[in-house]
């Protein structure tokens, strides 16, 4: 590996030393010294003693006890997340009915990490120590004391329970007076605990504007915001009170309302890191090739590798594979694993599972594994530089989920994944000049490069209706805001007031979906066809149903055609759908015409939850068998705003939006490439060398006009109806 590696810059042992000073991301200073066999057989409490975090216990549970919000800032492994949480129950934070919650940005963390607690605390997953994520409740009311869930979660419950005071589980009697009074405020501490702060998901910080608000209200609560690499200070002075909101009588209770700043110093086990000597081309290439070096030079140990979504994953999964069938000679032994958010439970599961005895798992992920997972076998990390990242433009209202570069923080989270129960190696696909010099040093809070629709509208749902003012720890920009409030306007989901409307905004405010799709499936309940559209609204929320990858184009498109409808994707979808369901489910069939199991059986599963949330909210549940015309209507009414119409005179497939006049094109993709009819709507778009419609159906122009009268406006129709 020497040619193509280059190790980081040596350092002495000994000290944290910030990568940025030596080019080499030092895990010095390590608070283990053990060897990971030592590691392995010690009992779950020394295991917890070891931990960087464990000599900062009395300081945190004192700085809780006496601040309104504590900033809590260590390396990644350090225990903050699996840790801090038992130190509050241990210090009797969750006693008389109270509960302790800690978020995480991602799905798959708060399932990892709320098991692994309840394994270090010996108790039954699902009883004192729960998890919530979307569509998914395992927590057990009056038992669960430790509740981890996703930040997007913890944002839905605050819509029923604004003030959460439901994380108190107790009655409150505000009127009595004096030391009763006391006695009654005791009640009501209870901690949140913000986890991967750093991250800037968009629900962490929309939580942050309504946890400082919430503070000024109820001073009590306590909240924790924990992270790896967040910018502590701007932290802390975004919850600092301005002098006029300052409540004294807080202080007399004892409790400081300025944040306060602890930083836990120690790391987890040593990681070495490699650079690549070159800049290199094919970074999907290079994984592979770096897979399998690993596997040929390297002892034992799994590898994670870090790409960017499911095409490159798939891709090198079959690359791998094709190498332990053909040559066998460099790869045997090796079991390939992808991890990405478009795979079922079951599938992402398979991660966790230990490889049997000889055998090295390479798991190929997105950057859902990027924080707080522990994978306990992962030895080397292989990261990419890349992920893929949302932009949103508000003036052309285009939103692209675009393969962007990764900030060193990311780097460093990423590089931490090994490393974590034994040292480990980390081989980045790019320069160590260019880590030290070009890569950004923290990523763009998403909040910042996102449409605002959903954020708006939860807002909304929680009673904020001044949101140009809202407290954001990283403004918007207006024209997003703007743009947000037009878009739910014209969907009938906000009034002339910007408040929402009834039924309609309240029923789509309860589909933890983009409202786009949440309209659609209000609308199909009216159509008669919500069967179909909540079919459809589960294949949208994976990212493709088809095996796609590199020589196999030919094949992947010839099955594709077996089930392509004139009315385009959205109706192929449903005729996949009926012949994976036919099949009884079949793996085989699957693979016989290149759908994506893993994908067909996530679809499944959203499905399921679809149907239940519809069902709730009062929807009613009817196919329309084979009337396709009222699936077009249902669509149109979700996705009004994506209309384009082909350019009279365009040889080559170009489309104009309706709105904003953008130039875009038929996805490779869809059944409707080449085909390019008059009248379009998209789900998503995707730019590469062009503006890309991915997910495309046809339309009649008269339903735009019956669905969004307003928003097509008069002077339009004449050209619409042309
Ligand atoms: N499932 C697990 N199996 C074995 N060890 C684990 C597991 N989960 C956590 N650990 C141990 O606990 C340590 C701390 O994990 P924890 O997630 O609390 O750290 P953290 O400071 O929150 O890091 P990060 O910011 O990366 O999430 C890990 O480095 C590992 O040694």
């Amino acid at each position: 590996m020497s040619q193509f590696w280059k190790p980081g810059t040596e350092r002495p042992q000994g000290r944290v030393v910030d990568d940025e000073e030596g080019g080499v991301l030092f895990l010095s200073g390590s608070h283990h010294s053990s060897s990971s066999s030592r590691y392995g057989y010690a009992s779950i409490d020394k295991q917890r003693q070891r931990l960087p975090v464990f000599k900062y216990r009395t300081a945190i549970l004192y700085l809780v006890e006496t601040r309104a919000t504590t900033i809590i800032v260590g390396e990644t492994g350090s225990g903050k997340t699996t840790q801090i949480p038992q130190y509050l129950k241990e210090a009797g934070w969750a006693a008389g009915g109270r509960l302790i919650a800690c978020t995480q940005p991602r799905r798959l963390a708060v399932q990892a990490v709320a098991s692994r607690v309840a394994e270090e605390m010996g108790v039954k997953l699902g009883e004192e120590v729960g998890y919530t994520i979307r569509f998914e409740d395992v927590t057990k009311p009056d038992v669960t004391v430790l509740k981890f869930l996703t930040d997007g979660v913890l944002l839905r419950e605050m819509m029923d329970d604004p003030l959460l005071t439901k994380y108190r589980n107790c009655e409150l009697d505000v009127k009595v007076p004096g030391r009763a009074f006391e006695h009654e405020l005791e009640k009501l501490r209870h901690v949140i605990m913000l986890d991967e702060a750093h991250e800037r998901s968009i629900s962490t910080d929309i939580l942050l504007g309504l946890l400082k608000k919430i503070q000024r209200r109820r001073p009590e609560l306590r909240l924790i915001i924990s992270s790896a690499t967040i910018e502590a200070k701007s932290m802390s002075d975004f919850f600092r009170m301005r002098k006029k909101r300052r409540e004294p009588e807080n202080e007399e209770h004892g409790l400081q309302v300025e944040p306060v700043i602890l930083s836990v110093e120690g790391r987890g086990f040593n990681v070495q890191i490699n650079y690549s000597e070159e800049p290199v081309q094919d970074y999907v290439q290079a994984a592979v090739s770096t897979v399998l070096l690993i596997h040929e030079r390297e002892p034992a140990g799994d590898v994670l590798v870090f790409l960017t979504g499911q095409d490159d994953i798939d891709a090198s999964v079959q690359l791998l594979n094709d190498e332990v069938q053909t040559t066998g000679k460099h790869s045997s032994g090796l079991i390939v694993l992808p991890l990405y958010s478009g795979l079922s439970r079951a599938e992402q599961e398979l991660v966790f599972s230990q490889a049997p005895r000889g055998k090295r798992k390479v798991i190929i992920s997105t950057n859902i594994a990027e924080t707080s997972l522990t994978l306990e076998g992962i030895v080397y990390v292989v990261d990419s530089g890349f992920s893929k990242q949302r932009f949103y433009n508000p003036i052309s209202d285009i939103e692209n989920l675009v393969v962007a570069p990764i900030s060193r923080a990311s780097a460093r989270q990423r590089a931490g994944r090994a490393g974590r129960v034994r040292p480990g190696k980390c081989y980045r696909l790019y320069t160590e000049e260019y880590f030290l010099n070009h890569m950004s040093n923290e990523g763009i809070p998403e909040i910042q490069r996102s449409s605002m629709v959903s954020c708006v509208i939860q807002l909304k749902a929680l009673g904020i209706d001044n949101i140009l003012g809202f407290d954001w720890p990283a403004s918007p920009s207006t024209e997003a805001m703007i743009r947000a409030l037009e878009i739910l306007y014209s969907l009938r989901v906000l009034d002339d007031d910007a408040k929402l409307t009834s039924p309609t905004g309240f029923q789509v405010a309860e589909i933890p979906l983009d409202p786009m799709v949440s309209k659609m499936i209000i609308a199909s309940s009216q159509l008669g066809c919500s069967e179909e559209i909540i079919t459809i609204a589960a294949v949208l929320s994976v990212q493709s149903i088809w095996i796609s990858g590199r020589g196999i184009q030919k094949e992947s498109d010839e099955a594709k055609l077996r089930f392509a409808a004139a009315e385009g994707d959205h109706v192929t979808f449903l005729n996949v759908y009926k012949g994976f369901h036919q099949s009884g489910k079949s793996s085989q069939w699957c693979h016989k015409n290149y759908v994506n199991y893993h994908a067909m059986r996530k679809v499944l599963e959203v499905r399921e939850q679809l149907k239940r949330i519809a069902k709730r909210i009062g929807l009613v549940l009817k196919s329309c068998e084979s009337d396709m015309q009222v699936v077009r209507k249902a669509v149109t009414a979700g996705f009004f705003a994506n209309a384009c119409h082909l350019e009279e005179y365009s040889h080559n497939g170009m489309y104009k939006t309706l709105r904003g006049s953008q130039e875009v094109y038929i996805h490779p993709s869809s059944v409707l490439f080449r085909v390019n009819p008059k009248w379009v709507i998209y789900n998503s778009l995707v730019s590469t060398d062009r503006q890309y419609m991915r997910n495309v159906i046809t339309i009649d122009p008269s339903c735009l006009l019956e669905a969004a009268p307003h928003f097509y406006q008069l002077q339009q129709s004449n050209h619409l109806l042309r």
